[in-house]
């Protein structure tokens, strides 16, 4: 699956996006830098990778949601193409508008950089397809402001629709309803906290996180 890892100023997660991707995705992943107005021809899964794009200003991802390389992003998802942020990645997505809601400070206002336990709450969709239903897998978490918030309207439409992909067994930071990861509504953009390319391999302490990559190749 023909990759593209979007970097901004200040990701700090793009190597090991990219090394996840190419790792379980594709050899030839390559970066894309935030300046550029177009993704590489062919380009299949678009990475927003973690970190703290332009220093977390404003609010988390939301410089980063505006820059050129975001109007292709957008063009991709409509056109169906799979799009997977994590972390500061999920922030941009939430602030581009391609997923509903927001991340906000986390309950105790702090930094939460640890392993959680997530619970699959949707086997079907094309980023969680290698997972059993119910499974518990072991993903880290590295977060300022990942307290997901919508409102009920949102929340109640996210539910009834099984767009809660993954939710935290042991909430670390406040998120409604203990959303750890949603997909929007076709099914093609997924937006998570917790950090699968960081559990792909045993050295890494779980390769729980592979079945994100996993999904999508058998896709
Ligand atoms: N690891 C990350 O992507 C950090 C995300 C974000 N900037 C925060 O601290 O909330």
């Amino acid at each position: 699956m023909k990759t593209a890892v979007i970097q901004f100023p200040g990701s700090n997660c793009d190597a090991d996006a990219l090394h996840a991707a190419r790792l379980l995705l594709d050899q030839d992943a390559t970066f894309v830098w935030h300046t550029e107005t177009a993704l590489p021809e062919g380009t299949e899964l678009v990475f927003l990778p973690g970190g703290f794009s332009y220093g977390d200003h404003l609010r988390s991802g939301a410089i980063a949601a505006r820059s050129p390389i975001m109007n292709a992003v957008k063009a991709h998802a409509e056109a169906g193409g799979f799009v997977l942020g994590v972390c500061n990645g999920f922030q941009v997505l939430t602030e581009s508008g391609l997923l509903p809601g927001a991340l906000s400070r986390n309950r105790d206002l702090h930094f939460m950089c640890k392993p959680v336990h997530l619970r699959v709450e949707n086997n079907k969709t094309a980023f969680s397809k290698s997972y059993d239903a119910g499974q518990v897998i072991e993903i880290p978490i590295a977060h300022g402001e990942g307290n997901y918030y919508a409102d009920a309207a949102t929340i109640a439409e996210l539910e009834e629709q099984g767009r809660v992909v993954f939710r935290y067994a042991d909430n670390p930071n406040g998120s409604l309803n203990d959303i750890a990861g949603i997909v929007n509504k076709r099914g093609n953009v997924l937006g998570m906290m917790p950090h699968p390319e960081r559990a792909v391999e045993l050295l890494l302490g779980s390769e729980d996180g592979k079945g994100v990559f996993e999904s999508l190749k058998a896709k």
